[in-house]
């Protein structure tokens, strides 16, 4: 099977592998993932300016037809087209500018008007001011008319009542601009998810912060605001844990119940100061995923405590990264009743990428050009780690390398999903 086709596939191909440790399939472990939750049931009703990002639950209807009113989409001069008949020069009668209530036009006359502004009644034609040439207060025709040429019709893009918005969407600019246009200052959407981030690591210490020893800067907690506010979810509270059992079991049975999503970081391995599994293991969560066959993010989790879903990012900040995407966001998106997200799309590999088979690999690249065809040809860093950041911050997306390659080739194309 080609490259090609496997990533047509719905299946990543771990599956067709023998894994040593019994690591889920990616496929299998996000359809586990979201088999534990459903769409949040609260809603409210926010303003434009606090919608961005939301997920839509009621339909957006047209308070009115859009436009409201027949209108000059040219600066220049509004008549009634018969007047042209037999004659190019009229005399001019008034102005219109958009906010006007113009007073009808007379018959044999031309009215000043600008873009925007309501047609006059007994008018039906604009000409633009380039095919006009004025003296005093008369206008001669020079161009060729049309009847009805630069207006827009009442109701030309929706009719009043018409549904704008169906609920699902996730509201982006695009959206809130046609709620505006047509006369919604509110909508209804689900209300935001709360987020809890749970750092493991006593080595972890705030951007910024003097650091001494083997302490590190926390690079996760700023990464995964920034991942959790591009899905429309907020972090409501950042709380840093002692790499001990009993000190993270405290934290997650306080934070669950309080928010939709648990995200801790770090701690999540194997080693005896890897507390995050024996604390759920010890709370008696859910555990539904545990160990994926994904490189970097080998031992992401995720499971279920109370009302609360919690994912377990590992420490290396590109292996949190790379499973927030390909976990987390999905679970944000169900949560929050949001159609999933369909960015990715193809590319063709710049060069030969050697990979041993085994795990899907996500890896940062960068898109270098385009083929013959147009289409996007990416490069990635021969060497990646998962705890550096240069790759990451320097690319355009991440490319998925199927399990079951041994080696991507020349122009094979490869599934591309953009950070
Ligand atoms: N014996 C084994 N060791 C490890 C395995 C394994 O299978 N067997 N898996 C490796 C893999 S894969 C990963 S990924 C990591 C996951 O480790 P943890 O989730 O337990 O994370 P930590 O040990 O706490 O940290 C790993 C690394 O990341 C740094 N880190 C942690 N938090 C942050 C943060 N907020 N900002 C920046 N950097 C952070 C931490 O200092 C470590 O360097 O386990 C491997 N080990
Ligand atoms: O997930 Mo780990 O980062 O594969 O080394």
């Amino acid at each position: 099977m080609t490259v090609f086709e496997r990533i047509e596939s719905a299946a990543c191909g771990c599956d067709d592998l023998h894994r040593p440790g019994a690591l889920m399939p990616v496929h299998e472990a996000v359809a586990a993932a979201l088999a534990l939750v459903t769409p949040i049931a609260q809603t409210e009703e926010v303003t434009l300016d606090k919608a961005r990002g939301r997920c839509l639950v009621a339909p957006v209807l047209a308070r009115s037809d859009m436009p409201r009113f027949d209108n000059a989409a040219m600066d220049g001069y509004a008549l009634r087209y018969a007047d042209l008949r037999d004659r190019a020069l009229l005399p001019v009668q008034g102005v219109c500018a958009a906010g006007d209530a113009p007073t009808p036009l007379t018959t044999g006359t031309m009215m000043r008007i600008f873009t925007g502004a309501p047609i006059p009644e007994g008018a039906d034609t604009v000409v633009m001011q380039e095919a006009i040439e004025r003296s005093g207060d008369h206008a001669l025709v020079t161009g060729p008319v049309r009847v009805g040429s630069h207006i827009r019709k009442a109701g030309n893009d929706q009719r009043c009542g018409d549904v704008v918005l169906a609920p699902g969407l996730r509201l982006a600019a695009k959206h809130l601009a046609i709620c505006a246009g047509a006369g919604a200052g509110y909508v209804t959407v689900r209300r935001q998810l709360r987020i809890a981030l749970v750092l493991s690591g006593d080595e972890i210490t705030p951007a910024g912060e003097p650091v001494q020893g083997g302490a590190i800067w926390d690079v996760n907690t700023p990464m995964l605001r920034a991942l959790c506010q591009d899905a429309g979810a907020d972090i409501v509270a950042v709380q840093q844990v002692p790499d001990r059992r009993a000190a993270l079991v405290a934290t997650l049975a306080d934070l669950s119940g309080k928010v939709d999503m648990i995200l801790t970081s770090g701690g999540i391995s194997v080693g005896e100061r890897d507390p995050v599994k024996p604390a759920l293991r010890d709370l008696g969560a859910r555990i539904a995923v545990s160990g994926v066959a994904i490189k970097p993010g080998k031992p992401v989790t995720v499971s279920q405590l109370g009302t609360s879903v919690i994912l377990s990012l590992p420490g290396n900040p590109v292996a949190a990264f790379v499973t927030w995407h390909v976990l987390g966001r999905p679970l944000v998106d169900r949560l929050s009743g949001a159609a999933p997200s369909s960015a990715r799309r193809h590319v063709r590999a710049a060069a030969p990428i050697p990979h041993r088979p085994g795990r899907c690999e996500y890896r940062p690249a960068s898109i270098i050009g385009y083929d013959g065809q147009g289409i996007e040809i990416a490069a990635c860093a021969p060497n990646v780690n998962s705890a550096n950041l240069g790759p990451l911050a320097a690319a355009d997306g991440l490319i998925l390398i199927p399990a079951d390659t041994e080696q991507v080739a020349v122009g094979d194309m490869l599934e591309f999903l953009p950070i």
